[in-house]
């Protein structure tokens, strides 16, 4: 009786489970294919971001190159997004080669009602910052939980900070002591330690920040930091984001020109 009942419990939780990331991937779908259809052009030079809802946004690409025979070269963002440009079979570049990029298409962990990221929660910050600073245009694709009014309101995990792992301890002290809050170093889930970045650096993460930060100066200040190599906070840099909602649709911030990203 009693395992009877913790069987039916179990099974209701899974299939509740298997329901959210339905919804979720649905529309972390329906914002990339957006994304991709209405920023992408021949002849183009494509960042390619990383995460989860990028793998859509390639799928995309891939699609469109055989069935449209759209011609595009692309510039990965990490390890994780050169492997999906590697496996879709498209076009792999550097930006040695190509220098300017006419469109990054990212992922983001929140968006906020000026535009302001985080970005980082898969740890490619770094990579993905140079690649969408370098692009004419940096485009957003998220599903609904990470449209938020302020930075916070809904992401928990806090802000990554890329830092060298030699000044972990004194930048996580001098963050705290300024701002206050909670800083941890990231620890890895299948190694013994932290997280190592594909730059051979370790993530911090910053949580508990008072919301009403003016985040602008705040990542200026953070840069100063000697060791403290790049944030996870893209500020002016995203000129759309396009979130998938529950019911399929899609829901588009951002002007499109005012903040396109620095060249
Ligand atoms: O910044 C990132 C990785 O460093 C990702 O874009 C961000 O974490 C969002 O990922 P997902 O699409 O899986 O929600």
């Amino acid at each position: 009786m009693f395992f009877n009942a913790c069987n039916k419990y179990n099974t209701t939780v899974l299939k509740l489970s298997r329901a959210m990331s339905d919804l979720l991937n649905n529309a972390k779908k329906a914002a990339a294919h957006a994304a991709v259809d209405e920023h992408v052009k021949t002849d183009y030079v494509v960042g390619v971001g990383s995460g989860s809802t990028v793998v859509f946004a390639v799928e995309r690409l891939a699609e469109r190159v055989r069935n449209e025979n759209l011609k595009i070269r692309c510039i990965p963002t990490s390890f994780q997004a050169r492997q999906l440009i590697i496996d879709h079979k498209l076009i792999l570049t550097d930006l040695d080669v190509d220098p300017v990029v006419d469109v990054c298409i990212d992922g983001a962990d929140e968006v906020d009602s000026k535009m302001t990221l985080i970005k980082g929660g898969g740890g490619c910050l770094l990579q993905e910052k140079i690649v969408a600073s370098n692009a004419k245009e940096l485009i957003i694709i998220a599903d609904y939980t990470k449209d938020s009014v302020k930075l916070g309101d809904q992401y928990k995990k806090g802000i990554p900070i890329e830092v060298v792992p030699i000044a972990y301890v004194p930048i996580m002290n001098k963050i705290k002591q300024r701002y206050g809050g909670n800083i941890e170093l990231r620890m890895a889930v299948k190694k013994a330690g932290p997280v190592v970045t594909d730059n051979g650096n370790f993530v911090l993460d910053w949580t508990n920040f008072d919301q009403d930060s003016d985040w602008e100066k705040i990542n200026l200040d953070l840069l100063m930091i000697p060791g403290l190599v790049e944030t996870g906070l893209f500020i002016k840099m995203a000129a759309k984001a396009y979130f998938g909602l529950k019911d399929g649709t899609i829901k588009q911030t951002g002007g499109g020109n005012v903040c396109s990203a620095q060249m």
